[in-house]
């Protein structure tokens, strides 16, 4: 039995406010909660249960499906790395294959101009139903993940809409994870330990499993609660407040139980580069980092498909980007 952590909870209902004092209540509430911790719940009447129900249907239905119906939209198809992520395609280097299959949605761009790796049409599976099922979720959560950035941006001291101009067309990442039921993989984790890339996660999920690094090195479990969604800060938030924030490191530990979870993981534009914007203790540097060229090269160091196509000489990465987990990443206090 492990401990459970006790996260602080921010009730996020005043950013949908047009009383700007109630929105700089939330982002002081924000800041606090951010401060003492890398994880947190978040509460809000803005949160339409509806969507979040419709998207676990549609998650049930999908991964119901024979494998090759979910090969047919394979992500290694897709033009902006959308689709079916198979057991053992994304593998962090030393780590053993996760136990988990998944679906990954990205920011559906279907214009020619300002293409990019992340940035393209979306690889959508041919089962009925599954784009209104999961589109909805995406553009909502992403409405509520641009109020979040207002509220980090008063938290940190800056004009509330300082990364508007930021956030036309992020690759904000929806993925749909399926931990199957596995009362035998006592050797393999649900996902190996990592903090988040981006600037922060939003996260719903069926069950525990989840689990944060304790400043003495344990792993705590993460309690899902029915009325908020798990919140985490990720490694560009951590450089953008200078380390005011930490990026904790997770994990999800071997489930025995079928589980699914939805991290929707928020960004900036591809082209933004992430620096510190306010001053820090000094204790951490944090070098320039163009957001969109590193979240790709983290990823093409872990999916198979990319590695494959690397390997063929289709893709060429600057080898100046910052190895994988070199960037944000501190350990800190989980509670
Ligand atoms: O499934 C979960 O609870 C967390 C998943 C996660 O940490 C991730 O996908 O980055
Ligand atoms: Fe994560």
């Amino acid at each position: 039995m492990t401990d459970a952590a006790t996260l602080p909870v921010v009730d996020i209902s005043g950013l949908a406010s047009a009383d700007a004092a109630e929105r700089r209540a939330v982002a002081a509430a924000l800041d606090r909660a951010c401060v003492r911790s890398g994880f947190l719940y978040v509460t809000g009447a803005q949160f339409d249960r509806a969507l979040f129900n419709r998207l676990l249907a549609t998650a049930r239905a999908y991964f119901a499906q024979d494998s090759a119906a979910k090969m047919a939209s394979y992500i290694g198809r897709s033009a902006n790395h959308s689709g079916y992520v198979p057991v053992g395609e994304e593998r962090f280097a030393g780590s053993p294959v996760d136990l988990k299959e998944a679906f990954d949605v990205n920011n559906d761009y279907p214009h020619d101009d300002g293409r990019r790796p992340l940035l393209g049409p979306n690889l959508w599976p041919a089962m009925p139903g599954f784009r209104d099922g999961v589109l909805p979720y995406y553009r909502h959560l992403s409405a509520i993940g641009a109020q979040l950035f207002g509220a980090f941006a008063t938290a940190l001291g800056l004009a509330e809409d300082h990364f508007a101009p930021h956030l036309r067309h992020p690759p904000n990442q929806l993925r749909l994870i399926h931990y199957p039921h596995a009362p035998e993989a006592d050797d393999r984790p649900g996902i190996g330990a990592h903090t988040d890339y981006e600037c922060f996660t939003l996260l719903f999920a069926t069950g525990p499993g989840l689990q944060v690094i304790a400043p003495d090195g344990r792993w705590i479990d993460v309690p899902q609660r029915p009325d908020a969604m798990v919140m985490n800060i990720g490694d560009m938030m951590e450089t953008l407040s200078n380390g005011r924030y930490t990026a904790t490191t997770h994990r999800v530990r071997k489930v025995p139980d079928e589980r699914y979870s939805f991290p929707l993981f928020f960004t900036l534009d591809y082209d933004y580069v992430v620096a510190p914007l306010i001053p820090g203790d000094g204790t951490r540097v944090y070098p320039p980092v163009a957001s969109g060229a590193h979240l790709f090269h983290q990823t093409a160091q872990t999916f198979a498909y990319l590695k494959e196509r690397r390997a063929r000489g289709e893709l060429v990465l600057d080898d100046a980007m910052p190895p994988p987990g070199s960037f944000g990443r501190r350990e800190a206090a989980a509670a």
